[in-house]
């Protein structure tokens, strides 16, 4: 998979603790480029803006709440066009790759990165990497035209095809120089990204005024620093709609218990915002609280409990939720997908089974009905207000390339769009934090118990606070808390 990034981090400090952690730029190490006026100035659309251009010295802050003691902290550097341009458009040509699962919005993502290369900047030769990483050496590549991509936004999926694994940087890189492409748009999850790191690095060790640039994909909305990724939004919506169907199954049958699994290998964030936005869910299961199902405070506890209270139930499971008693009860290998990425058994066949199995002991006529949308949530086209996110990261990517950074992945960061530095986004794992507000919000409005048996909160706090020392650290999230 080639070697690891080693670049440096560029850190500017300024005063009262402020530190910007900036993104790379061609002039870092190509002395000497010439730069362009920006066409963009001419454009009427937005030559009539004050202010169009972002002020160099524009940043975003990554912690928004502070007190009048705290330092100022840390910073990215502001999305967004620039005045001065590296690269003429007739000499641009542009490669977008899409890799990993799939995501809503994938299409908009392209369509809006073609149509901002053509319409903002005049640069007509936009490629695109068929299926993944491979597709680079392995494909024949497609051409992408803003008349191609015209209404790609309302399909699902992605129309240059993904794929896990094959990533092979100086593969890629010699197909990158072959190919003569001076800018490269990444659309992919944690793991593509840390590949698009990999790229970027091996670029910049060979010289080449090529520009890297991520767009953070995942629909687990596991990738740390930013607001939250695109699609996620779609997929909560979606979501609801087997969520509504078990509630409803469960509502109409004697001791009726609906189990939706949804998507989630290492954060629950979709089971949780699915969760709170139906009212409907009595359990929500995400990787990051583990449970039992046994004993007092367990999980055949509550179900008993709610069971007799309201006749019926809807659980909510995110998939990597209780892997560790799934693999205590079936013999598992610890297989792993074609990316490196744990396979899992399916949580939601087992509960469901294991509850059949307590309720039959105890003599409890129960009817369950699992539903599995899992990749139904992901398969669907981005909703308006994800068409929108995306239409922005996209613009935001081109406007970074254009202006001669690199090695950085276009990211929300506080509701500002942002550079934010390749290491930042590779570096933890966005988690949801069970002793923030949020999951505390959720636990108030299932009434499920904790599960958390022997452990109080501060014990738990303790742990994370320790854990967010180590080297792959999950992140608390902080949207929306
Ligand atoms: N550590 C890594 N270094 C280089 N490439 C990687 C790394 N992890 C994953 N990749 C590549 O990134 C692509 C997508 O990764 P994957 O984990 O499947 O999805 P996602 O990017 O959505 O997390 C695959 O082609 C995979 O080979
Ligand atoms: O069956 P596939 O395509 O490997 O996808 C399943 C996995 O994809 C995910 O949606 C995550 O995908 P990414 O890592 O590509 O974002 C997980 O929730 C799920 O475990
Ligand atoms: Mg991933």
């Amino acid at each position: 998979m080639g070697s690891s990034p080693n670049s440096k981090p560029k850190i500017v400090r300024g005063t009262a603790g402020y530190v910007l952690e900036d993104v790379p730029h061609f002039c870092d190490y190509i002395p000497d480029l010439p730069t362009y006026s920006n066409p963009l100035q001419d454009n009427p659309a937005y030559s009539v803006v004050k202010q169009y251009f972002v002020h160099p010295d524009d940043s975003v802050p990554q912690k928004i709440i502070s007190n009048k003691d705290s330092p100022r902290g840390i910073h990215f550097r502001r999305a967004g066009p620039r005045e001065k341009v590296y690269f003429e458009p007739e000499d641009v040509q542009a490669a977008i790759v899409t890799c990993g699962g799939l995501c809503p919005g994938l299409n908009t993502v392209i369509r809006e990165i073609v149509c901002a290369l053509h319409n903002m900047y005049g640069v007509k030769k936009v490629l695109g990497i068929n299926g993944g990483y491979k597709g680079f050496y392995a494909h024949n590549t497609i051409t992408l035209t803003p008349k191609s991509v015209n209404d790609i936004h309302k399909r699902g999926g992605t129309v240059l095809g993904s794929s896990r694994g094959g990533h092979d940087t100086t593969k890629i890189v010699d197909s990158i120089q072959d190919r003569g492409i001076n800018q490269v748009y990444i659309i992919g999850g944690d793991g593509t990204q840390r590949g698009a790191y990999k790229i970027f690095e091996e670029i910049r060790r060979r010289g080449l005024r090529v520009s890297v640039v991520g767009i953070p994909k995942t629909i687990d909305n596991d990738i740390p620093v930013i607001d939250k990724s695109f699609g996620f939004d779609t997929a909560v919506e979606e979501a609801q709609r087997a969520i509504n169907a078990a509630h409803v199954e469960a509502e109409s049958g004697e001791n009726g218990i609906g189990v939706v699994k949804l998507m989630g290998r290492y954060s629950g964030f979709i089971a949780m915002y699915a969760t709170l936005a139906s009212r409907d869910v009595d359990c929500c299961l995400i990787p990051e609280s583990p449970f039992v199902l046994e004993g007092p405070g367990g999980l055949f506890d509550f179900t008993e409990k709610r069971l007799k209270e309201n006749g019926h139930m809807v659980i909510v499971i995110a998939e990597g939720a209780g892997q560790e008693l799934v693999s205590e009860s079936i013999q598992s290998m610890h297989k792993q997908d074609a990316s490196g990425n744990k396979l899992l058994q399916d949580v939601g066949l087992w509960i469901s089974q294991k509850i059949k199995e307590h309720c039959a002991k105890q003599k409890m006529i129960i009817n369950l009905k699992y539903i599995d949308p899992t990749y139904m949530i992901r398969a669907v086209p981005s909703n308006a207000s994800d068409n929108v996110y995306c239409t922005l990261l996209a613009q935001s990517a081109v406007h970074g390339a254009m202006a001669g950074y690199s090695g950085f992945t276009s990211g929300l960061v506080n509701g500002r769009h942002s550079y934010i530095p390749f290491y930042r986004i590779t570096e933890g794992q966005n988690k949801v934090s069970i002793t923030d507000r949020m999951w505390a919000r959720l636990l108030s409005s299932t009434n499920q118990p904790s599960f958390s048996i022997g452990k109080t909160i501060a014990e738990e706090k303790r742990e994370e606070e320790a854990n967010s020392h180590g080297p792959t650290h999950a992140v608390a999230h902080s949207a929306g808390q």
